[in-house]
């Protein structure tokens, strides 16, 4: 699979703290990716500096072979990288079709937004991607939805306009059931599409459901860098708790 985003060398500190040591990989075309590990392991840190939201202090970056000069959020929007972080950045006091169309608003060639028009591909969105309980109505303000129900209205706006890599920060952490397997199965969706995603969950299950390689983070190091058919929850399981060392007592039956 040839990669589409690849970091080599990501170091990042902050004060005396190594955050990230020399942290190197590469997402593939198509590819799902789980980032794991435990509390305080990297993981937002490097979700950061993949979306351009903080810089690294070290590391190199290339997109489709080419190499980025430098990562901020207008270079992550222009090659098409989408997060959807743990506090995904909705405005509570506009409808649901204005927050999924937000900056990407179809307009008539007066300039007027064409508002039946998105209020139905909202609709339609929200019924393919996330089956959410308890949403009436695509001008529903978003005030006016749990956290759930915002968080899916989030990831309904990036996978609608199908950007190259969607990245998730912890997606499912507020919702429930239903709406937690119709991501998933999304996720894989996305993939004959051609979309790559990398998902950040404590959920080793979730991840092991729909990644098709595990990354596991342990204290800024990359300890495991491994594709599903070569792993199972257990070994995964024992590398987010136990570091590399749990991964050593996996492997000799030991954990
Ligand atoms: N802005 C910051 N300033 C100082 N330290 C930070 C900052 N952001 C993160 N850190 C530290 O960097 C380390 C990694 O944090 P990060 O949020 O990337 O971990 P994580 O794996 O996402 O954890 P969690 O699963 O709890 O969200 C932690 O020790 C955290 O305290």
């Amino acid at each position: 699979m040839s990669a589409l985003f690849a970091l080599k060398g990501v170091t990042k500190k902050y004060g005396p703290n190594t955050v990230l040591n020399d942290v190197s990989f590469e997402i593939g075309k198509g590819e799902v990716v789980g980032l794991l590990g435990d509390n305080g392991a990297g993981k937002s840190t490097l979700v950061k500096i993949m979306s351009g939201v903080v810089q690294a202090d070290q590391g190199d970056f290339t997109w489709d072979d080419a190499p980025v000069e430098k990562m901020n959020r207008d270079i992550t929007e222009r090659l098409g990288v989408e997060t959807i972080f743990q506090d995904s950045a909705l405005v509570p006091f506009m409808t649901i079709t204005r927050n999924i169309f937000m900056g990407r608003e179809i307009t008539n060639k007066l300039g007027f937004m064409k508002m039946k028009e998105m209020d139905s591909i909202t609709a339609e969105v929200l019924d393919s991607v996330v089956t959410i309980e308890g949403i009436k109505s695509p001008k529903q303000l978003v005030a006016s939805l749990s956290g759930g129900q915002a968080q899916a209205v989030a990831i309904a706006r990036a996978v609608h306009f199908k950007r190259s890599l969607l990245i998730l920060d912890e997606p499912t952490s507020a919702l429930a059931v239903r709406a937690t397997e119709a991501l998933l199965n999304y996720l894989t969706h996305l993939k004959s599409d051609g979309v790559s995603s990398v998902l950040v969950t404590h959920n080793l299950h979730h991840a092991y459901q729909v990644c098709d390689r595990h990354i596991v983070m342990n204290h800024g190091r990359k300890i495991l860098d491994v594709r599903r058919e070569d792993t199972t929850v257990e070994e995964l399981t024992a590398a987010v708790v136990e570091g590399a060392e749990g991964i050593r007592r996996y492997r000799e039956g030991r954990f």
